[in-house]
């Protein structure tokens, strides 16, 4: 006979399930949340403010209550109190940083609270299903805007361009493409999605800086270009500076031996309203260049400058990156996107369709989502590959002709497979982080799946030891062979890791 859990047991499942699916993003959020209770259908919340309770009941509670209602059958309804001491937090706050100033993030608090009551108030918001978020504000504010995207913000641009008197200057490197409105939402991207459109509605200091972390080709650059779209369509005065880490980094070099750093800091420090740079991560032991970027960081936050900035990774996973800018990069928002559910990649690849006048039907669309799961590029390349050989051929592009295609690309990529793809599917197979790998982690579950991704590299990939140590955080080569002959000798011995093996190559065969 099957047991009922307690109500505690209900919610911690319910935590379990929900942070699954985002752990950056609720860990973010939760510690600003407390549990009080849970009985006969009523959840009773607490959050450290306004801001937080607006979030976490439009971004979290649905999946949350969901779970609960699934598992019991209640309709369930939250009751909030927001303010007060919150003593058992259900996500424990990361404590203080070395070097970090202590009341920065209090203060931080503060600056978000102002946005809306912070104290003693208490509601209720029915959960009884996908309904949404019943509170008012700022949140609502977003979704309304995100609502809006498509066909109001024409007609209120309209209204903006008859007062208007500037017209926002080009602004190289955005793409046309990627605008909001060309932006496909769905569970994996809607927090950065949300917090992108309110970085573009000058959100504030609640989401000043907003960092946008994730795996690559999921959307980041998109959702930078479209705030950049918006802002100059909506604000065309901004000053805005958009560059990838890389350019910044090229620019401060030439700057320093032109002898311009006057012109250079004017560019990023004065001359700047918002500050768009992608792929932070590129920075890495660029110790110069992060001192060149932390100062201009300084300068525009002090002001109240909007700052985005993209990343591969988490701030507290960015290595060989000074700890007080990391500090800075969690002082505002930090949105992740995850790789999309089939329901979101099938509208993807619609809207890409539809965008690039690409006749397709349903049934192939489904077919490619189901086929091509690693990312949105990818996704995207496919769509545009098959057209391009069924426009060559003078083909339709039927079931057929996709599935035979697919199946020629994908035994091709098997071949190209890289490093990080080894460590990516090592990382999903063994249900690790994406920087556990190249970590300085010794426990013995990180070690061993280091050592099966070293191995797998090594048969398939055939790079060499010290390509190997330096792609797994700087490891020695020795350790690299001590690792790939462990694993040698254990799938001879050892059936579960030959079984873990043959899964692994089994994966890195297909397209994902
Ligand atoms: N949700 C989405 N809706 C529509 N298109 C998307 C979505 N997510 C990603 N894309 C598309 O996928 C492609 C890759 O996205 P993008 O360049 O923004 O990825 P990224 O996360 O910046 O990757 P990288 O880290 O490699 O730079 C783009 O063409 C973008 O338009």
């Amino acid at each position: 006979m099957e047991t009922i859990p307690t109500e505690k047991q209900l919610w911690d499942e319910a935590v379990a399930f929900t942070r699954d699916k985002s752990p950056g993003s609720f860990d973010q959020w939760f510690y600003g949340v407390q549990f009080e209770g849970l009985t006969d259908g009523v959840l009773c919340l607490r959050a450290r403010d306004e801001f937080v309770r607006e979030w976490v009941d439009q971004f979290f509670l649905p999946t949350l209550t969901d779970h609960i209602r699934s598992r019991t059958g209640w309709s369930i309804q939250v009751a909030w109190t927001v303010g007060g001491e919150l003593d058992h937090p259900v996500i424990e706050p990361p404590p203080n940083r070395v070097g970090e100033e202590p009341n920065r993030l209090n203060n931080q608090a503060r600056g978000i609270v102002l946005g809306g009551p912070s104290t003693g108030h208490t509601g209720h918001s029915g959960h009884a299903g996908h309904t949404g978020h019943t509170g008012s504000g700022n949140v609502q504010n977003l979704a309304t805007a995100s609502v809006l995207d498509d066909a109001a913000p024409w007609s209120e641009r309209r209204v903006v361009r008859q007062n208007m008197q500037v017209v926002a200057p080009p602004l190289e490197g955005l793409n046309p493409k990627y605008t909001f409105s060309n932006f496909v939402i769905g569970p994996s991207n809607q927090l950065a999605h949300a917090a992108a459109i309110g970085a573009a509605g000058g959100g504030g200091r609640r989401h000043n800086p907003l960092f946008l972390c994730g795996g690559t080709g999921l959307g980041k650059t998109h959702l930078v270009h479209a705030v950049a779209h918006r802002v100059r369509a909506e604000r065309p005065s901004t000053r805005i500076v958009y560059v990838s880490a890389e350019k910044f980094l090229n620019e401060f070099l030439q700057a320093l031996q032109d002898q311009r750093m006057t012109e250079f800091r004017n560019r990023y420090r004065e001359r700047c309203d918002l500050l768009l740079v992608d792929d932070i991560q590129f920075l890495a032991s660029k110790t110069q260049t992060q001192e060149e970027f932390f100062h201009a960081f300084n300068v525009l936050h002090q002001a109240d400058k909007q700052i985005i900035v993209t990343s591969d990774k988490y701030p507290q996973q960015l290595e060989r990156m000074e700890e007080r800018l990391i500090s800075r990069f969690t002082w505002g928002l930090v949105a992740d996107i995850q790789a999309p559910e089939l329901e979101t990649r099938v509208a993807i690849v619609r809207k890409k369709a539809q965008i690039e006048g690409i006749e397709i039907a349903d049934d192939v669309l489904v077919y490619i989502a189901q086929s091509v799961r690693s990312n949105v590029r990818e996704l995207e390349g496919t769509l545009i590959r098959l057209a391009a050989k069924a426009s060559i051929t003078s083909r339709i592009i039927d079931l057929d002709f996709a599935r035979s295609e697919i199946a020629l690309s994908s035994s091709a990529r098997a071949n190209e497979a890289s490093v990080e793809d080894v460590q990516r599917v090592v990382c999903h197979h063994f249900k690790l982080k994406s920087g556990d790998l190249l970590s300085k982690d010794r426990h013995k579950s990180v070690a061993f799946a280091r050592h099966v991704a070293m191995y797998l590299c090594r048969e398939r990939l055939k790079c060499s030891l010290p390509e190997l140590g330096r792609a797994f955080g700087n490891r020695d080569h020795t350790t690299v062979m001590s690792a790939v002959r462990k694993v040698k000798a254990l799938r001879g011995a050892d059936p579960e890791v030959r079984a873990h093996l043959e899964a692994l190559e089994r994966k890195l065969g297909t397209a994902d």
